[in-house]
């Protein structure tokens, strides 16, 4: 359903701007409905699934960059994605680096986490 080519232009491509309103210069494509069901046994969760992967994403994306690893010889490792087949889909496992933006970003994140265990 999320990679119909008939309701989503090139629905391979990793481009979140396709959902933007027209009027902010984006293709109006449709929010996916599937992953939390349909009709009245749809997911109740489904809010807070969504404003939590956002504040988690955006939290993220704010305070550190995420990177390819490094090999020996300094250059980027380059690894395969894969994805999983089945009811629902996963990637393979890949390595990524994460490191944080300055040292302000650090000291945010070392005591968001303190608090929250
Ligand atoms: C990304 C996260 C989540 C996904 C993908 C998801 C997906 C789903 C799906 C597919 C269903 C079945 C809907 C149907 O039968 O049509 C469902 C049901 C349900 N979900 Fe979620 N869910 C998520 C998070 C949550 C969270 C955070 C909560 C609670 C805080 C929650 C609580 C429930 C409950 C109670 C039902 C049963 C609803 C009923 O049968 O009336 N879910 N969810």
């Amino acid at each position: 359903m999320s990679r119909d080519p008939a309701v989503y232009k090139d629905p391979e491509k990793f481009a979140p701007e396709r959902f933007y309103p027209e009027q902010e210069g984006g293709a109006a494509e449709p929010f996916l409905v599937g992953p939390f069901g349909f009709g009245r046994r749809i997911c109740v969760g489904r809010h807070l699934a969504q404003a939590s992967v956002w504040i988690f994403i955006a939290t993220l994306i704010a305070t550190v960059d995420v990177s390819k690893p490094l090999g020996h010889d300094g250059r980027r490792i380059e690894q395969p994605i894969t994805l999983s087949t089945g009811l629902s889909s996963h990637p393979g496992k890949f390595n990524v680096v994460f490191k944080p933006r300055s040292s302000e970003s650090e000291d945010l994140l070392v005591d968001t986490l303190s608090h929250a265990q």
